[in-house]
């Protein structure tokens, strides 16, 4: 049995003051004790959230880290080691906006990814389509070569400490989520993908859906068999409303 998992990504949102209100706000939310909770805030807020959030049982995370994992010369970047220094668990790898905005292509990501586990940061890759790429029926290429990437280079058991999000780019932000069934059936691919491999690594990786989640969607999307929790964007700024997703994974 997979536990649930619901992750909140605050992307480039916050200051201090909004950040010390959402941590309140998230002290003070009754989470079911049967799903893990995690929060990644942008890099500048770690130590805030970390402090904030002692004593409760959510994670942090960071949205992003450095190709090597031990500090040295490489300016403007952050390294796993120091994320770990900093009180995070958790890091995402390849999130749509850095593939696509910063231009992150899978050898970097193969590396990211790689130096977080390297320091015991467990990895969320996140993969997923474009509009046009679904609307050409690449869906599953696409995510399956983002995958692939990692499994070929590090090999299927990198998985087992690991997290999957899959996020279809053009649900993200939008307002449109992908249908419980739609999800569902590129998570289905994803886990056959990885028991092509090894069947254990695939029963046990947690894959995450991300697109628009919110606390009126999020029980029917967390129903599906194939979908083990949510890595929410939007919604995760408001602690009520993370609070009542997160309720949704443990039901
Ligand atoms: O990482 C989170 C995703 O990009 C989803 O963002 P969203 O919930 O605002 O659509």
């Amino acid at each position: 049995m997979r536990r649930p998992m619901v992750a909140g990504n605050w992307k480039m949102h916050g200051t201090r003051a909004s950040v010390a209100e959402l941590t309140n706000g998230l002290r003070h939310l009754a989470l079911p004790s049967g799903v893990d909770v995690a929060v990644f805030p942008p890099c500048l807020y770690i130590n805030q959230v970390v402090d904030a959030l002692k004593g409760k049982s959510i994670s942090v995370g960071a949205q992003n880290s450095a190709v090597e994992s031990m500090q040295g010369a490489l300016t403007g970047e952050i390294a796993p080691s120091q994320l770990v220094d900093a009180g995070c668990s958790l890091v995402l790898i390849g999130h749509s906006e850095r593939r696509q905005i910063m231009g992150e292509q899978d050898k970097m990501l193969i590396r990211k990814f790689a130096a977080a586990q390297a320091c015991g940061l467990i990895p969320v890759l996140c993969v997923g389509e474009t509009l046009e790429q679904r609307e050409a029926g690449k869906t599953l290429e696409v995510v399956g070569r983002q995958l692939g990437s990692i499994i070929e280079d590090l090999g299927v058991g990198a998985f087992a400490k690991a997290v999957i999000a899959y996020e279809p780019v053009w649900a993200i932000g939008t307002g449109l989520t992908a249908s419980p069934q739609q999800a569902q059936d590129v998570h289905a691919a994803i886990r056959a993908q990885l028991a092509a491999e090894n069947s254990e690594v695939a029963r046990g990786v947690r894959l995450l859906y991300g697109g628009s989640v919110k606390a009126a969607n999020a029980a029917e999307l967390f129903g599906m068999p194939d979908i083990d929790g949510g890595l929410i964007g939007g919604a995760s700024l408001n602690a009520d409303e993370f609070g009542a997703i997160c309720r949704a994974a443990g039901n």
